[in-house]
């Protein structure tokens, strides 16, 4: 996949809706064949930012360029139907009186997907989405995700460099959620379009996005990769929006090199700002191992005593004290663990690689 060449570039984007901000000061940019996923919670301005892109929405302030031109800042806005991308919202919202096949020609030429090249795209579209055997299909005939598929092969059709995509998928059920995301996913990679996908499902973005945009607020707090947001997130805030941790008090040596906290002396991401500060280091739960006998000698290993065991399927979690310091793990169970959890047992526990601090004074 070749990521270099810009497909969108927003700079200072704001939008007020009744004089409310909705977006403050929005920056980003996608490139050729990438996914970036934006993921906040409700409200927070996701649907209005891809609105925006789209042209459904103009701005307050800031510059979008689509393909290197300015398709929009406080004065000018064009037009929907000259931005050539492809939207996709929750339900796919196609014509009820067109079949399947006139649905997906009808942004090629005058619609009506006659010509030889109009009749072999649509062809290769509903392939590249495993609907060609619902061509002559009205939309009342198909389910949810057949119905969903048709939306995207309708937005494929006329070769867009970018997709917008509103949360395709939620209103489908879970088991057809996870196939259609998938294949969705694969088309889109396959013919190397670049997508926005709005998303409030972290497991979503973090499995599927190239790079994601973290929203809260009408504000982008951090932009990375999967791997960079989870282990190094910029803030404290941003480290517990996208995966759940466990949090003690600390405080950083004299370098900035390592932290005191309850489970003993922790190797923290040196930072001379950190000297003898005092602050919150965060842990992942993927970290710690528990009932390790091997004691290597690159880990911190510490005993702690099992106070609460709550137990829900295949996952337990326990409630742990350590230095007169509680927290809970949650973990895989097997089966050699489960004779070894008793309340006021104590156990052995490793735990693997950095903390991340987060100085408070
Ligand atoms: N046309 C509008 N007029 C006034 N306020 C609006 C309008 N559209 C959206 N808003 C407000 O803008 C804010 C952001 O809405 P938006 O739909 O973009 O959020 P979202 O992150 O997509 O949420 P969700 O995940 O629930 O869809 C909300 O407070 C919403 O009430």
């Amino acid at each position: 996949m070749l990521l270099n060449k810009s497909i969108l570039e927003i700079n200072g984007l704001s939008k007020n809706f009744n004089e409310i901000e909705v977006l403050n000061n929005i920056s980003l940019s996608l490139k050729e064949g990438e996914l970036l996923f934006l993921l906040g919670s409700s409200g927070c301005g996701k649907s209005t930012l891809l609105r925006i892109i789209a042209g459904f929405e103009q701005i307050n302030k800031g510059r979008i360029f689509l393909y290197d031109k300015l398709i929009a800042n406080e004065k000018k806005s064009i037009p929907i139907q000259q931005r050539n991308l492809g939207y996709v919202v929750q339900e796919g919202v196609l014509f009820p009186h067109l079949t399947v096949y006139r649905n997906i020609a009808y942004g090629l030429g005058n619609g009506m997907g006659k010509t030889k090249q109009e009749i072999d795209r649509v062809q290769e579209v509903m392939e590249l989405t495993g609907i060609s055997h619902l061509s002559q299909r009205f939309p009342y005939e198909l389910s949810g995700g057949q119905q969903q598929r048709v939306a995207l092969a309708r937005a494929l059709a006329p070769k867009p460099k970018l997709i917008l995509l509103d949360e395709p998928f939620s209103a489908l059920d879970e088991h057809l959620r996870h196939q259609i995301r998938k294949e969705m996913l694969s088309a889109l990679r396959e013919s190397n379009t670049s997508a926005l996908f709005v998303t409030h499902d972290r497991e979503e973005a973090l499995t599927y996005a190239d790079r994601i945009a973290i929203m809260q607020k009408g504000k982008i707090l951090q932009i990375d990769t999967p791997y960079n947001l989870y282990w190094h997130p910029q803030t404290r805030e941003t480290a517990k929006f996208i995966g759940t941790v466990i949090e003690f008090d600390a405080v950083a040596d004299q370098k900035g090199e390592y932290i005191h906290c309850p489970l003993g002396k922790i190797l923290i991401h040196q930072n001379e700002k950190y000297q003898n500060k005092h602050g919150i280091v965060l842990f992942r739960p993927e970290q710690f191992s528990l009932f390790t006998e091997n004691m290597e000698n690159d880990f911190t290993h510490f005993e702690a005593t099992i106070v609460k065991i709550i137990s829900s399927g295949l996952k337990i979690r326990l409630l742990l004290a350590v230095n007169n310091t509680q927290f809970m793990l949650e973990t895989q169970l097997i089966p050699t663990h489960q004779p070894k959890l008793k309340i006021g047992k104590k156990i052995n526990i490793t735990l693997q690689g950095c903390g991340l601090f987060y100085s408070t004074k």
